[in-house]
């Protein structure tokens, strides 16, 4: 069984055609990135009669608030969470740094095939026919065997910025992931695994930067297809470039627009397992713009890698029989490497009775191409 996320990862490669197109520097979208149904669902910033839930972590009903937008947008953003402006700023300007490098530079550090760390398309590639309109850097604890191979020379700050940014995520997951419990009556005698301290201290997680440059046809292209994380939950960090949307209710997409200072944070599918559907993990995209640049950072952040998630007993009743099997994540990262966006479907044990709504089954209908 492996015990770390990279040997989780190892386990499962993926086998991308890493073929690099400069997308910098192409003045048309290529076939090989023209997605032919981009338009599933209707979607349009200006028409979206209501928006995505901002809580300040300070206010003192949160957990609450993000319990309700917990049950029903599966996404929120927080203010006031602690994280200093300059550690978003710096880790937004080290991120353009890398991203801005030369092309032959970056793939020096290319993401080996059974490897969790380095340069490369995103993992989710291999489920689509056509290319992605973006690149990603994925660091999984220290950066700094990639970030040599970047700058020989240079690769301190990148370092040091990054490292310091996974600590300070570190600590804001875990007082999330209390938030959201305490708002379905969860405590810490609840969840024994959160460790002695409830802070739980071997829980793993990766940085995910991802880089969305201009698109001469954002009509045609896509960023990031949708898929939902496999994460307990996803903290991210957007610059002043919108591009990430929800689906919501199952119908229609919306945007989730940059407010400086606030971070976005969505329910992964183990949240989902764990909260036995009350809180169901969210389907996002990432679209791309005509002539701005996109960077997100996401801290993708899950479980000790061998612990049994499984609906919480306190969620279990008669009324509300458990929803799913108990899976690891290193068990729940390879069934999604094999069913991708089914894999909650596939380790449901029963139909949702009335008052769940499974937004997951819209999943398995969202066109592709
Ligand atoms: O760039 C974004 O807004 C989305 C990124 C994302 O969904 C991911 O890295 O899993
Ligand atoms: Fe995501």
């Amino acid at each position: 069984m492996p015990s770390r996320l990279s040997d989780a990862l190892r386990a499962h490669p993926v086998h991308i055609n890493h073929n690099h197109l400069d997308l910098e520097s192409v003045r048309e979208v290529p076939d090989s990135h023209a997605w032919p149904q981009l338009s599933d669902y209707p979607s349009g910033d200006l028409f979206d009669a209501e928006s995505v839930p901002v809580i300040d972590l300070t206010d003192l009903t949160a957990s609450k608030l993000i319990g309700h937008a917990c049950e029903t947008w599966g996404v929120f953003q927080v203010t006031n969470h602690g994280i200093p402006m300059h550690l978003l700023e710096d880790v937004e300007g080290e991120g353009r740094r890398l991203f801005s490098l030369p092309a032959q530079q970056k793939l020096k550090a290319a993401r080996s095939p059974d490897g969790i760390s380095g340069y490369g398309l995103a993992r989710i590639s291999s489920f689509f026919p056509k290319r992605m309109w973006s690149e990603g850097f994925t660091i999984a604890g220290s950066p700094i065997e990639h970030a040599r191979k970047l700058w020989p020379e240079d690769y301190n700050k990148f370092c040091d910025v990054m490292e310091d940014y996974e600590k300070e995520m570190k600590k804001l997951s875990s007082r999330l992931m209390w938030l959201m419990m305490g708002s379905l009556g969860i405590t810490k005698e609840d969840m024994k695994w959160a460790g002695p301290k409830g802070d739980f201290g071997s829980a793993s997680a990766v940085l995910q930067l991802n880089s969305y440059p201009p698109c001469p046809d954002p009509n045609r292209a896509m960023g990031l297809a949708a898929h939902t994380d496999s994460t307990l939950l996803t903290v991210l960090h957007q610059n002043s470039t919108s591009g990430l949307q929800v689906l919501k209710d199952g119908v229609r997409w919306v945007t989730v627009p940059p407010l400086s200072g606030a971070l976005v944070v969505n329910v992964g599918d183990l949240l989902q397992i764990l909260s036995n559907g009350r809180y169901p993990s969210v389907l996002h995209r990432a679209v791309v713009h005509r002539t701005r640049h996109r960077l997100s950072i996401a801290y993708l952040y899950g479980p000790p890698m061998n612990v049994q998630i499984s609906p919480l007993s306190k969620l279990v009743d008669l009324k509300h029989p458990p929803l799913y099997r108990s899976v690891t994540w290193s068990e729940y990262l390879s069934t999604k490497a094999k069913h991708f966006n089914k894999a909650l479907s596939s380790v449901r044990l029963c139909a949702p009775l009335n008052g769940f709504v499974e937004v997951n089954d819209h999943h398995n209908r969202v066109k592709v191409g």
